[in-house]
């Protein structure tokens, strides 16, 4: 584990109430933000208090959460609020594979929370001073793009090869994902991109976490005391064409693409759960950019588990990996040409009860200085077609490209 250097050993912990701070992302102030926004409410956090680093691993969320646990533990939290993101939080994002990179923690030395008519803010340690912008964030500037590991060609041959294997029976569903990168002039502001992504994806969770941004419809786990929920998302449409809409209500590949997620969910909750709601066909969510086939699901834990518990449950689920999962990571890691990184790993916030949310980091970018990294991915069965994939990867990447381009 890896502390920052502002971390004492012991933190001292403050929450208060404040008035209706409004708009979240306006009191971001400056590049190093933290958020996690949905409908205009949710937490930001600035500074660190404390910064956990870890190698990766099959354990990641497990060895997270313990280290979280005896942090908190030792913490010394004026918190007359008890609501689920006052005291003490941490945001992280998590490695997609356990060799990927990207497993961090970070304990804000303030965090800005709005919900439900209820505002606060949570110091760590000294008072690090008023609320006023540091910096304004600036917009990017004209921006430079290139294919990243693959080409759109070459990645339509990679779906093509994933449908062949699926035909031949090795497995039924596979998410094959590409990069795009994206060079700017300065570097770029995450504050700018959370901007544009709150207003124009209100319903998705905007989140930054360590310089990944971006804006997810996909709710891993949110847990608010016993209860547990998530969104269950697969199963695409573009956006705007109301023929398009009605297939995917009655795409059989669509809704074949669906069950192997809501199956794995249900397999993964189940022994955590003693009460679990999967609706039995699912709903439309709608975007501005693309349509998903949606199932909420919602469960009561049978016993004390993390957030992070249940996030280790779940992660990967086939709305990001396949089924069976290590036969479509093995063809991930095969076709994809990259390491995701980040990328369709789980990202959100945990505080010191276990509560939290966490999404799958979709639709979002790594940020580098003046570089961005955006990723898209498609879930491929036997009856995917390589240029409707590469049409929907296209669709799904227009979100970040215009966090970055306005
Ligand atoms: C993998 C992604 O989306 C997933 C979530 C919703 C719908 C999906 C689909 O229809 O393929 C994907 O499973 C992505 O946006 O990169």
């Amino acid at each position: 584990m890896k502390l920052a250097a502002t971390t004492t050993d012991h933190l001292t912990v403050h929450t208060a109430p404040v008035a209706d701070p409004g708009d979240l992302v306006a009191h971001l102030p400056g590049p190093q933000a933290l958020a996690w926004i949905r409908h205009g409410q949710g937490i930001i956090g600035w500074g660190e208090a404390a910064r956990i680093t870890l190698p990766g691993g099959t354990d990641r969320f497990t060895t997270a959460d313990r280290l979280l646990r005896d942090l908190f533990a030792g913490a010394d939290v004026h918190d007359p609020l008890r609501l689920p993101g006052t005291g003490p939080v941490a945001f992280g994002t998590f490695g997609f594979t356990p060799d990927s990179p990207g497993t961090t923690l970070i304990v804000p030395r303030r965090v800005l929370g709005r919900r439900d008519g209820t505002a606060w803010i949570t110091t760590i340690g000294d008072d690090p001073g008023p609320l006023d912008l540091l910096r304004p964030p600036a917009p990017p500037g004209p921006l430079t793009w290139t294919d990243g590991a693959h080409t759109a060609a070459t990645w339509q041959d990679a779906v093509a090869t994933a449908v062949t294997r699926i035909r031949a029976g090795h497995l039924g569903k596979v998410v094959l994902a590409r990069d795009l990168h994206a060079t700017a002039t300065a570097p770029i502001d995450p504050r700018v991109l959370l901007r544009r992504l709150a207003d124009r994806f209100p319903g998705c969770y905007t989140f930054a976490c360590d310089g990944l941004v971006g804006a997810t419809p996909e709710l891993l786990v949110r847990r608010t005391g016993g209860t547990v929920e998530s969104l269950v998302l697969a199963g695409t449409a573009p956006a705007g064409d109301p023929d398009r809409a009605r297939a995917l209500r009655t795409s059989a590949k669509d809704h074949h693409e669906h069950a192997y997620a809501i199956e794995m969910v249900r397999q993964a909750l189940t022994p955590l759960c003693d009460d679990l709601h999967i609706p039995a066909a699912p709903e439309i969510l709608t975007l501005p950019n693309v349509l998903h086939l949606a199932s909420p699901v919602r469960g009561h834990l049978a016993a004390h588990h993390s957030v992070l518990d249940v996030v280790a449950a779940l992660h990967p689920t086939p709305a990001v990996g396949g089924t069976p999962t290590p036969t479509a990571l093995d063809l991930i890691a095969d076709l994809e040409n990259m390491d995701r990184g980040r990328y369709a790993a789980p990202v959100g916030w945990i505080d010191a009860r276990g509560d939290g949310e966490w999404g799958i980091a979709l639709r979002c970018a790594e940020l580098d200085g003046d570089r961005a990294r955006l990723f898209a991915g498609c879930g491929i069965v036997a009856d995917s077609r390589p240029a409707d994939e590469l049409a929907e990867a296209h669709n799904k990447f227009r979100a970040m490209r215009y966090a970055l381009e306005g």
